[in-house]
């Protein structure tokens, strides 16, 4: 009988393969007396937000990076996030640090995210990073981009000359993957598609890889994907019944590779965020 549904892209195991490798490059770097630490700035009380630090956190110990936590109530000014964000850039302890996403809506998180010192941008969302990858010069990458390329690679998923329809134009997934994926290293076409899109199904059945990163629980239908294309479930949405994601259930079964929520690309994220920990550690070194 023919196969009938998609190989699973595995983000908790190639995660793991990644933990492993990046304990032997921290132990590196010991012995040059480099800890590399990451710091993590959480305004507020969302249960999910909590949720993902503490993810965060216990990685880092797997790994053996040192974790510095700033836990700040809802209702902090815009001052003394500022405060604290100068605190983190003058701690030679942290190495790299992070302030989760979304920030309540009082604060300005434009103005937040560009007062970090773009040398500990672990997150690779600060302007100068996301600037960097435009030019393509060396620099953080943001995590979940950086990791969907990762898991694709590992899984060797063909990449170079792919068609590729990204969903979603967010500035943590979908942009900056469009950038990264045109890259002359990946060399993939890319289609970005977002709520003004006139057809999309048109655009997803024509993509060899679909990254559906648009926050909408089940947009990405059977009838939609090609044949044997790989899709990848970026979306996360809370609902009653718990986690769901913008890939509809139908869609394994058309898929040649499918990243499931969970278990796909999220594994990846915090993967990749601890990469760029490391990596900054090792630039440090180096210059
Ligand atoms: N400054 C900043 N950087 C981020 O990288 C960032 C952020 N803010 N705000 C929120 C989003 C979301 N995000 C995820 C990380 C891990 C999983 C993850 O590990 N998910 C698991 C478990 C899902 C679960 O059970 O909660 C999975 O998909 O298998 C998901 C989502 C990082 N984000």
């Amino acid at each position: 009988m023919a196969r009938v549904t998609a190989t699973i892209l595995d983000g908790k195991s190639t995660r793991d393969a990644i933990f492993s490798d990046l304990r032997t490059r921290v132990a590196a770097l010991a012995e040059r007396g480099v800890t590399p630490g990451l710091g993590t700035v959480l305004v507020g009380d969302d249960p999910g937000s909590h949720a993902y630090v503490r993810g965060k956190h216990r990685a880092c110990e797997k790994v053996g990076i040192t974790s510095i936590r700033r836990d700040l109530p809802a209702d902090i000014s815009q001052a003394d996030l500022e405060a604290v964000i100068d605190e983190l850039n003058a701690d030679p302890a942290c190495t790299g640090y992070i302030v989760q996403l979304p920030l309540p809506s009082h604060l300005d998180e434009g103005a937040v995210l560009e007062r970090i010192d773009p040398a500990k941008d672990a997150d690779g969302l600060h302007p100068v990073s996301l600037g960097r990858l435009v030019l393509g010069e060396t620099g953080p990458l943001p995590c979940t981009p950086r990791g969907i390329v990762e898991l694709l690679r590992r899984f060797e998923v063909p990449i170079a000359g792919a068609n590729v329809t990204v969903v979603g134009r967010g500035v943590t997934v979908g942009r900056p993957l469009g950038l990264l994926l045109t890259r002359r290293s990946e060399n993939a076409t890319v289609t970005l598609c977002h709520t003004g899109t006139k057809d999309l199904a048109a655009e997803v059945s024509r993509a060899d890889i679909v990254v559906a990163a648009a926050g909408k629980v089940g947009l990405i239908t059977p009838e939609m994907v090609k044949p044997g294309a790989a899709v990848l479930d970026v979306g996360i949405t809370r609902t009653e019944d718990g986690l769901a994601g913008d890939v509809a259930a139908g869609v394994r079964e058309v898929a040649g590779h499918l990243a499931p929520m969970p278990g796909g690309v999220g594994p990846m994220t915090v993967a990749m965020l601890l990469t760029n920990t490391v990596e900054a550690a090792e630039r440090s070194l180096a210059a």
